[in-house]
């Protein structure tokens, strides 16, 4: 909507208060779009249909505290976080470089189960209130959708087998990197754990410090070579995300150790690779290749950081 800029507040899924909420005001009402970050973040509601985008969501208190708006609240909150990392981290301004607007939905389906990046917007389900609750609520998931759409940008890894691994495995990657980055006190391997059974404490979607606790595979020797799920791109993650883990905070995996060189310069190697090296069609030895040479370029062949790439990888059996 044309309008003037306005700074609210609301309540987040986990009835958390966040603040500051960048609306816009227009004709006596505060709309959830965000003008300050490139070309605006829209944050709308499907009211539980399946058509897109729904309806722009807004107020005329600019205070979103209801349940309806709870959603919608973390989805425009946690956009905006992401954007923030992009273009403070590497200057990418939205996720084509060119500020494109981030379009989100809320409330998609009925008790969907679900998040996905649908080419053009990030799309987020209620959850069914056992399996999960409503997806948005997740710093990493939110950061997940939002980097399916800079993969899209940039190498566009086929999402099927071992190039569709890739494309979830750094979407797990910088979900958790934004994590860290931003909610430092309760940043950590797990995906998903803010929204993912609400009955059930300490678990997850996927975890990338020990894939094997959701059945993953955490070495190439156990990769799902079946048609499943695009050929296992959930489940063949937990290879490269192990790998990702090994890089950040270290370990020894299969008789190898690898010095961990933190999450700051796993977030900068990867995106280097994902800008720069990797294509549609990588498979993983050749990502080996593509992040060995994105840490070289950043901090010389012989370095630790390089070290530690070449080693994560030899422990997750990719050569
Ligand atoms: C919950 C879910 C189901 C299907 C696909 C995705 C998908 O976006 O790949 C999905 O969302 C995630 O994996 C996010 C990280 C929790
Ligand atoms: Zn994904």
């Amino acid at each position: 909507v044309t309008g003037t800029n306005a700074v609210g507040s609301g309540t987040g899924v986990l009835n958390n208060a966040v603040s500051p909420l960048n609306t816009t005001l227009s004709s006596g009402k505060y709309y959830l779009q965000d003008n300050t970050r490139g070309q605006g973040i829209f944050t709308y509601n499907a009211n539980n249909k399946s058509s897109l985008p729904g309806t722009l969501m807004s107020n005329t208190t600019n205070a979103f505290t209801t349940s309806t708006d709870k959603a919608a609240v973390d989805a425009h909150f946690y956009a905006g976080k992401t954007y923030d990392y992009y273009k403070s981290t590497f200057g990418r301004n939205s996720y084509d470089g060119n500020g494109t607007s981030l379009k989100s939905t809320v409330h998609y389906g009925s008790k969907y189960n679900n998040a996905f990046w649908d080419g053009t917007q990030m799309v987020y389900g209620d959850g069914d209130g056992t399996t999960f609750i409503a997806l948005s609520g997740g710093l990493d998931v939110v950061a997940h959708e939002l980097t399916h759409a800079v993969t899209s940008s940039e190498s566009n890894l086929t999402y099927q087998n071992e190039s569709g691994a890739l494309n979830e495995a750094i979407s797990d990657i910088f979900g958790t990197v934004v994590e860290f980055k931003t909610q430092s006190s309760k940043a950590d391997y797990l995906i998903g754990e803010d929204i993912y059974t609400p009955n059930i404490s300490g678990d997850a979607l996927r975890s990338m410090a020990d894939p094997t606790l959701n059945g993953d595979p955490d070495h190439y020797s156990n990769r799902y070579t079946g048609s499943a799920d695009n050929g296992g791109v959930h489940t063949n993650s937990g290879i490269i995300n192990k790998a990702a883990y090994l890089i950040s905070a270290g370990g020894t995996h299969h008789g190898v150790t690898v010095s961990g060189i933190g999450i700051d310069k796993l977030g900068t190697i990867f995106y280097r690779a994902n800008t720069t090296y990797l294509t549609s069609s990588s498979n993983f030895s050749q990502a080996r290749a593509a992040v060995v040479q994105a840490a070289s370029d950043l901090y010389g062949s012989t370095s630790a950081e390089t070290t530690a790439v070449k080693n994560a990888f030899t422990a997750v059996g990719v050569n």
